[in-house]
């Protein structure tokens, strides 16, 4: 039986970048991503993801302008867990990105995004939401590095 566990990821975008994080510690150290993390207890998804991406980049963003683009699901070979991510974009905040003890934030012409140094899954739905499509995916893992099978469709609306 697997235990389901919300997570969020934001991703600032303008019209030319998108701004990630280099993780610096804990799950996903050294990868490239969106701000995100655990949903806690008594918040909402998008208050949590709102609250994330303050902690990991000092940048302030109104959960109305936060909009929901991807669902997806990760499992892990021989781990109950399975992580429901779900996935934010904006292209209105306040502040400049700054480094904290959790991220390098950088950002990153769509042409150039990192997707050596980012989860395998990436390259495989980034190119949807770069396009404004709605995503459901979910991606099964060996460990951390090898996807043994995966699904993703188009959604009309989240
Ligand atoms: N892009 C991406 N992100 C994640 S975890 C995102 C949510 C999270 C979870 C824990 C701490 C911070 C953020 C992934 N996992 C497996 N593939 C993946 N791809």
């Amino acid at each position: 039986m697997l235990f389901k566990k919300v997570y969020t990821l934001i991703f600032v975008r303008t019209e030319n970048q998108i701004l990630l994080g280099l993780k610096k510690r804990g799950f996903g150290v050294n990868k490239w991503n969106g701000f995100g993390g655990k949903v806690e207890q008594n918040e909402l998804i998008v208050d949590g993801a709102a609250r994330e991406l303050k902690e990991e980049c000092c940048l302030d963003v109104k959960t109305s302008d936060l909009k929901n683009i991807a669902h997806l699901e990760f499992t892990f070979e021989g781990e109950p867990l399975l992580m429901d991510v779900r996935v934010f974009s904006t292209n209105i905040f306040e502040g400049t990105p700054a480094e904290t003890e959790e991220m390098s934030p950088k950002w990153f012409n769509y042409e150039d995004i990192p997707f050596n140094d980012m989860w395998p899954d990436d390259r495989v739905w980034f190119p949807y939401m770069l396009k404004g499509k709605l995503i459901y995916g979910r991606f099964h893992y060996k460990g951390l590095d090898t996807i043994l099978d995966y699904k993703i469709q188009e959604l009309e609306s989240m």
